[in-house]
């Protein structure tokens, strides 16, 4: 119904899924980039300038009142009717009749419609804006660059009904609610054309609304993770005479009044109805056919159903004749009698249709708008939303994020992380504790060195800067994405890192790696417990059983840890290294959700380049908390001191520095880069599970000793891991089986 094209359907050659299914993927955190717009144009998103939108008080009109035998009480009722079309093109309808009952079974049965199953709905992906039933997504998919978030069902139900088969009683229950609303339509219908001066039926006969044309169309928005840079559906105004709007209970509609989006809430047991274009045609532009939007929210879903009553299909609308006289006022205008300039051209309310939906604007306004002035004031107030959707817009994701364009590269991006994350996580530890046993004794100098590696960042974000640009055809391209509320965010993340790589530098200088590396496998507790706390992450069987398994694991090994205390270190000591180790796991368990956290909060859009700035962020202040540290413990001085003494040289000495920065910060990006593609919790399951290398390579290189203990703890972590890999693999299955006519690429879980 809306006023713009909805031709393409759900899977066509870019393979556009479902939101719904989009939504329900599991482990979503963040919209895809071609749902998410342009933050700097401030009618498609919510982002921007205008971040509280006052609450509209429509005009209330009392049903009842329209049709009461009290002439005055029914005059008073036309007056407020005709003033709400004039004032606002939108007002609030009670008292209509329509029961209780019947709304409620019609949005029950709307919510089954879109809970069957994809296949079942794609029977109505159709091509043609005049097709009987049509199911699609976003709003004129064909045409747009950017997506909105909405599904939806368009039924011709007047004057032929259609009905799609499932679910039962569908077609019962819209035919009721149609017919029903079709008379509420038709009696504001009179009410309007009597406001205008004509009699009660002269729209209707005028108009030939015996076989009006009546649009039954229901939209699905699903909560959306980030609703402030998506929009489930663009400003636009509506077709046709009145549509009649009902919802969920939940809120989401914005109205363009008086310069600005206001909310539209519904009061309880009421409709929410506007002027459509053909009023305001018919009317000369007395009653304005208003701009409105839906936006979404991240907490529930919302089903709105708009039935849309237009005149009949062949009926030619123009300016009413009758009201391009111009009528003797109260003032006893002497200019009674003398014409009125006609700022529309008649047309076919078909062609009309076909014109507007099929999306050739330019021909579509010269013809309706024969006063250009009335164009130029549409245009004024806001940019008519079907120039934006069809003009091919630079937008700001496709700039950003090149390299997340298919569903396979991010696939290749996990893996990539995964690897970076098991190399850093095995040889970091390793590292550093090479650096200990040969010699090394400065903690603070071990723990910059934590993330003092990040000038290597600087390629990869370079490399995905020249991509960019040269993928702009020399567009401007920003190097830095970061905004200053996402680089707060990083910052405060840093200084939380350097004092968790202070506790596990100093851990890792009092115990074996062995030990260090299995208590650390507790950060998979503390992480899953911050996770739900922070992200609200959901568990399976599966992964509560990895991570019971993987804790046990530690603490079986925690209670034998006394005897792997080092010959030359105290009892006190030893302790004091096993919980500031268990510290540094707990306060990692926190950072990883909390990143994640970050990453859904950013009212940014997510991509990878924009992961490695905050990785740079973040590793710049966790280095300058360390960088105090050393400088407070005179570390720089000694470097060149402990490098003369390092037992296999100075050469080996700064190799050995050197390689523990680069380890790291492949650790670090590794982790973030996971969190960003799949969870917290799958970061957390990577570092325990990588557990038995760790433990090989230390037993092989620091000859360290492979105890009973470390066996059990081992075998339970091989255990934990291969149940969250099964675990996962069932979900995937099951996802894929949903989906199976769906888009992989848009199953944003990776
Ligand atoms: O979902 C809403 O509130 C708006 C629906 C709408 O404007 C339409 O379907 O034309
Ligand atoms: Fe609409």
């Amino acid at each position: 119904m809306a006023s713009a094209i909805e031709t393409r359907p759900i899977s066509s050659s870019s393979n556009l899924s479902s939101v719904k299914i989009l939504a329900e993927s599991p482990g979503l955190i963040s919209i895809p980039s071609k749902y998410a717009h342009q933050s700097t144009n401030t009618h498609f998103t919510t982002a921007s300038v205008q971040e509280d939108f006052p609450q509209a008080s429509i005009p209330i009109i009392d049903f009842s009142f329209l049709s009461s035998t009290d002439s005055e009480q029914r005059l008073k009722a036309i007056q407020e009717l005709g003033k709400a079309c004039q004032d606002w093109g939108f007002f609030m309808v009670v008292n209509h009749g329509i029961p209780e009952r019947l709304i409620k079974a019609v949005i029950e049965v709307v919510d089954e419609f879109f809970n069957l199953p994809e296949e079942e709905k794609m029977e109505y992906e159709t091509k043609h804006v005049l097709d009987p039933i049509r199911y699609g997504t976003s709003f004129n998919a064909s045409k747009e660059q950017t997506f909105f978030w909405r599904d939806y069902l368009k039924v011709l139900v007047h004057p032929h009904f259609h009905s799609p088969n499932n679910p039962k009683h569908f077609s019962e229950l819209m035919m009721e609610y149609c017919q029903r609303t079709r008379d509420l339509a038709s009696k504001l219908v009179g009410g309007i054309s009597q406001s205008l001066g004509l009699e009660e039926d002269y729209i209707h006969k005028n108009l030939e609304l015996e076989s009006s044309q009546q649009i039954f169309i229901a939209n699905y928005y699903p909560p959306c993770p980030q609703p402030e840079l998506a929009m489930g559906m663009p400003p636009h105004s509506d077709h046709g005479l009145l549509t009649v709007l009902l919802q969920n209970g939940v809120g989401g509609l914005q109205i363009r009044h008086g310069g600005k989006w206001v909310n539209v809430n519904a009061l309880p047991n009421s409709f929410l109805v506007n002027t459509g274009d053909h009023l305001e045609i018919f009317s000369n532009g007395r009653y304005k056919s208003v701009l409105h939007r839906a936006v979404v929210n991240n907490k529930a879903k919302r089903i709105s159903i708009a039935v849309a009553n237009g005149p009949a299909m062949d009926t030619n609308v123009g300016p009413c004749p009758r009201l391009l006289v111009r009528q003797k006022n109260e003032e006893g205008d002497h200019q009674e009698g003398t014409e009125i300039e006609a700022k529309y051209n008649a047309m076919k309310y078909r062609e009309y249709v076909e014109l507007q939906q099929g999306n050739q604007l330019d021909v579509w306004s010269s013809l309706i708008f024969k006063n250009n002035a009335v164009l130029l004031q549409k245009e004024a107030d806001i940019q008519i939303p079907e120039m934006e959707s069809n003009n091919v817009r630079s937008n700001q994701l496709q700039q950003d994020e090149p390299e997340l364009k298919s569903s396979r590269m991010k696939r290749i991006l996990l893996v990539l992380n995964c690897v970076m994350l098991g190399l850093g996580n095995c040889g970091g530890p390793l590292v550093q504790r090479l650096y200990f046993v040969k010699g090394g004794k400065r903690i603070w100098l071990s723990c910059w060195l934590q993330t003092a590696g990040w000038p290597v960042l600087v390629f990869p974000i370079l490399a995905s800067y020249a991509y960019r640009r040269n993928k702009q055809n020399g567009d401007p391209v920003k190097l830095c994405s970061i905004k200053p509320r996402l680089f707060l965010s990083c910052a405060v993340i840093g200084v939380l890192t350097g004092v968790d790589d202070y506790l596990a530098a100093y851990g890792v200088s009092r115990l074996p790696v062995t030990t260090s590396a299995l208590v650390i496998a507790t950060q998979l507790a503390f992480t899953a417990a911050f996770a739900f706390l922070l992200v609200r992450q959901k568990f399976t069987h599966f992964t509560i059983n990895a991570i019971f398994l993987l804790s046990v694991g530690a603490v079986v090994l925690a209670f034998h840890s006394s005897n792997d205390r080092p010959a030359h270190e105290s009892n006190l000591q030893y302790y004091i290294g096993f919980f500031m180790t268990l510290g540094a796991s707990a306060l990692y368990g926190f950072v990883l959700p909390l990143m994640e956290l970050t990453c859904r909060k950013a009212k940014q859009v997510m991509t990878y380049s924009l992961v490695m700035e905050m990785q740079l962020v973040i590793s710049l202040f966790a280095t300058g908390f360390c960088t105090i540290g050393m400088l407070i413990n005179h570390d720089f001085q000694a470097l060149s001191r402990e490098a003369s003494a390092y037992e296999l040289g100075e050469g080996s000495y700064y190799t050995t520095l050197i390689f523990s920065a680069i380890l790291w910060q492949l650790f670090f990006l590794g982790a973030i880069g996971v969190t960003f593609l799949s969870s917290a919790l799958l970061s957390g399951i990577v570092i325990a599970t990588l557990l038995p290398v760790t433990e090989s390579l230390a037993v092989v290189f620091f000859h360290e000793r492979f105890r009973s203990e470390k066996g059990i703890s081992l075998t339970l972590s091989l255990w934990g891991f291969l149940s969250y890999f099964y675990g996962e693999i069932q979900g995937l299955k099951k996802t894929k089986s949903k989906t199976k006519r769906g888009n992989p690429d848009s199953i944003a879980s990776v």
